[in-house]
């Protein structure tokens, strides 16, 4: 395959970069992405940095046929945080199970003593899980496709982690939500790069130790 020049190979990952937003669930219609794009994004969570190459994330994705039992742990993890929830809260929390065309669990892996790569603390795993989550929601967009990702207060409950079998080193993050676009949105304004960029200069007498 031919290179691309490298102003070109820029402006098309600012392109990229920039033209990404996110789609929430329920502005998510079918079809989700097929088997081929669903192996473009798997792989370009792949591609992302992984200190120690200890793979501190795994993705579960959650079929169409299962998503009543997804929805039915999202109903039971409100009703353990709230008895008095009414059926028509606990129909809602059940709904959001069956938003999105493709759906995944994205879970940080947290590791234990004496296992490889436990050196490696958590605020890394964390910033590599978020690395390879980005990957695929730029991989999403680069085809068309709409992405978010999604939290809750369901991904701590109980009924959500024996529902998936989560080991006691596992830590539920988020969902990664893809399908097609059905209901765009206003694109968020981005903030301006001298909100989160300085370039440091020591003080003045303190130049050299
Ligand atoms: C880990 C994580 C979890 C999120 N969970 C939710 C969520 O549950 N509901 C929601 O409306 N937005 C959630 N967001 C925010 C959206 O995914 C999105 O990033 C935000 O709306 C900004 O839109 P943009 O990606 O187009 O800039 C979450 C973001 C992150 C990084």
């Amino acid at each position: 395959m031919q290179d691309h020049p490298v102003l070109d190979r820029g402006q098309w990952a600012q392109a990229l970069i920039q033209g990404r937003h996110s789609t929430s669930p329920r502005r998510l219609g079918a079809p989700g992405p097929d088997a081929a794009q669903q192996q473009l994004i798997l792989a370009a969570a792949g591609a992302a940095p992984d200190h120690g190459r200890i793979l501190p994330w795994r993705l579960i994705e959650v079929p169409l046929d299962q998503r009543a039992r997804l929805g039915a742990a999202f109903a039971e993890a409100l009703l353990e945080r709230d008895p008095q929830a009414t059926a028509e809260q606990l129909a809602q929390a059940a709904e959001k199970a069956q938003r999105a065309p493709w759906l995944l669990l994205a879970l940080l892996r947290l590791g234990h003593a004496g296992a490889v790569g436990a050196e490696i603390p958590e605020h890394e795993r964390l910033l590599a899980t978020g690395a390879a989550l980005q990957n695929m929601l730029l991989q999403a967009s680069s085809l068309g496709l709409g992405s978010s990702l999604t939290s809750g207060q369901a991904l701590q409950s109980g009924p959500l982690r024996r529902l998936f079998g989560l080991a006691e080193e596992e830590k539920a993050l988020c969902f990664v939500n893809f399908g097609h676009v059905a209901q765009p949105r206003a694109v968020r304004q981005r903030p301006a790069v001298a909100d989160y960029f300085s370039r440091w200069a020591p003080e003045p007498g303190r130049e050299s130790p």
